[in-house]
């Protein structure tokens, strides 16, 4: 299902409305079931390929684990999906990543206009050094929001949507770094929906914290579905299990991340295709 933001998305990634016209003109841009279409996607840091040739169709509204031993490339892949890829020095991208059927890597695409749409959350919570109410006014006057009333209704709005509003409702002038790690990083991740996200990239957004704040978190990820396309990547293979519609599992194959199974969660951990599967949801690799 479309909403109103993903349905101006194409439009909002693009620089100049003459090129997002001849998009349209061209019917390069068009409403995909797919969020996220990934076609052929290779990477390399300083010459060294670390992923090659995966493809994969990611759904709208779905949430999608991304598995794997250390070191396969999930998190590269997932920073390819906003570009994030481009700020590390060295890094090539070959393929394609298209968002509702436009070309992230399109000459006419603003990578900070993508980011907006495709927001990112790390594995250790990053809030700004100031005031809860701060982390999240900045990102909302960023979208051009600055009538006080309406800054003040959208900061309780994102804090309920995470559920922190009734934990930090009487000190959203204490300094955010004062929380526990998983509140903070239930902050980013209402940072992150603050700037209306069609897509949230999680770069194992439980690993750093304790059970019950990990629990916390990812029954908050859980609740996304529908709302966001979601893309997760986790090394916890019961998380994956409980939350994830889809499962796509990496491995390194001759030196360099491949994808190796993709599918609905349901049938990767209980049939898999591969043995490599097979032997990882068992533990006996990786
Ligand atoms: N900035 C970088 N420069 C050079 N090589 C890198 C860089 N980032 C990652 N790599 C290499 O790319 C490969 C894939 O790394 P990546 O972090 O994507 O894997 P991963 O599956 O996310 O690993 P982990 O589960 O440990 O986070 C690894 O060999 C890694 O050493």
């Amino acid at each position: 299902m479309m909403n109103v933001v993903e349905a101006a998305l194409p439009e909002m990634l693009l620089k100049e409305p003459p090129v997002a016209q001849r998009l349209a003109d061209s019917k390069l841009v068009h409403i995909q079931p797919a969020a996220l279409s990934v076609h052929r996607l290779g990477v390399s840091y300083a010459g060294r390929p670390v992923l090659k040739d995966v493809s994969i169709d990611i759904a709208a509204g779905h949430i999608t684990a991304l598995i794997g031993p250390s070191g396969c490339g999930k998190t590269t892949f997932l920073s390819c999906l906003n570009r994030m890829i481009d700020l590390v020095p060295g890094s090539r991208v070959t393929g394609q990543v298209r968002l509702h059927g436009v070309n992230v890597y399109d000459d006419a695409v603003v990578p900070l206009m993508l980011r907006r749409r495709v927001g990112m959350v790390f594995q250790k919570p990053n809030p700004f050094p100031l005031s809860i109410r701060k982390n999240l006014q900045m990102p909302l006057r960023e979208l051009g929001i600055r009538s006080k009333g309406e800054l003040e209704a959208r900061v309780e709005k994102v804090l309920q949507d995470v559920g922190l509003w009734k934990e930090v409702c009487d000190q959203l002038d204490k300094s955010a770094l004062a929380l526990s790690g998983g509140q903070q990083q239930r902050l980013c991740i209402a940072r992150t929906l603050a700037l209306e996200p069609s897509t949230v990239l999680l770069d194992e957004p439980c690993s750093a914290l304790d059970p019950i704040s990990s629990g916390a978190v990812e029954d908050l990820i859980a609740q996304l579905r529908g709302d966001y396309t979601v893309v997760v990547v986790t090394h916890n293979l019961a998380q994956a299990r409980r939350i994830a519609d889809e499962v796509a599992l990496f491995w390194v194959q001759e030196s360099c991340g491949a994808l190796v199974e993709f599918g609905p969660t349901q049938k990767v951990f209980t049939q898999p295709e591969h043995r490599l599967t097979c032997e990882y949801i068992c533990g006996m690799r990786g």
